[in-house]
């Protein structure tokens, strides 16, 4: 059985990049790496309509938290047989945001005495109502939001609501800080975004895990 390995953070945090170099560094070690990003992006019906409601063309649904929680959570549930069948056949199933994102930003979009609430939803839903495999690792990549925010902004790409929603990025900032502070599904590593990343280190301790 492989192992569901996550990387979460703000937007512009390096999450691509990093489960990019992340991969080469597995691959060096001779393990099979299968890669995921949510949400999804054309797949089908489900990645249409996230993408839709991120980009103002869902109308009032995407100012309902739940509402935007069970979209991003369909698009998963949508996966979720390619996720199994991956974690059979790979060492590392490596995924880049997954549940954590939903509880994180959702809550984020709430004030800070509903978040404790929505983020148990979100695992209830998710977990334990859709049967998504639970995360055995989450990296969380921090960085200052300002530095997520500049590098978010000179990527060459169409940027989202919630991307360009900086008072969001930084209470998500905090709720990912608490997710992780707690072990919410899995155990959490913190990786400091900002500094030189050692891939190999990191490679060989996510392979030590199993
Ligand atoms: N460690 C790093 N140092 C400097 N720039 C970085 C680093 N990681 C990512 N970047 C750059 O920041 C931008 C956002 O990175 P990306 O991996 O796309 O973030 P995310 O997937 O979290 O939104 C990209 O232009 C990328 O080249
Ligand atoms: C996966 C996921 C993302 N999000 C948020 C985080 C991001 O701000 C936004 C879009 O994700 P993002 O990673 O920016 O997608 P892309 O790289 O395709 O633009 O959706 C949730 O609120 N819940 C989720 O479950």
């Amino acid at each position: 059985m492989g192992r569901l390995v996550v990387i979460e953070g703000l937007d512009g945090s390096g999450k691509r990049t990093l489960g990019g170099a992340l991969t080469e560094a597995f691959q060096r070690r001779g393990a099979k790496v299968a890669q995921h990003a949510f949400p999804r992006y054309g797949e089908d019906v489900h990645a249409d309509l996230v993408s839709d409601a991120l980009h103002g063309r869902l109308g009032d649904v995407a100012d309902s938290v739940h509402g935007m929680a069970v979209l991003f959570a369909l698009d998963r549930h949508a996966a979720r047989e390619t996720l199994r069948a991956d974690l059979n056949d790979f060492d590392i199933v490596l995924v880049d945001r997954y549940i954590a994102s939903n509880a994180a930003y959702q809550a984020a979009r709430l004030r800070q005495d509903e978040r404790g609430e929505i983020v148990d939803w979100v695992a209830e839903l998710e977990v334990k109502r859709f049967g998504l495999p639970v995360p055995d690792r989450q990296l969380l990549l921090k960085v200052p939001v300002e530095l997520a925010a500049t590098r978010a902004e000179n990527r060459d790409r169409v940027r989202d609501s919630y991307e360009t929603d900086s008072g969001l990025q930084a209470r998500c900032a905090a709720v990912y800080d608490g997710l992780a502070r707690i072990g919410w599904l899995s155990p959490w590593l913190v990786l400091h975004g900002d500094a030189e990343l050692e891939f190999d280190s990191l490679a060989d301790t996510l392979l030590a895990d199993a």
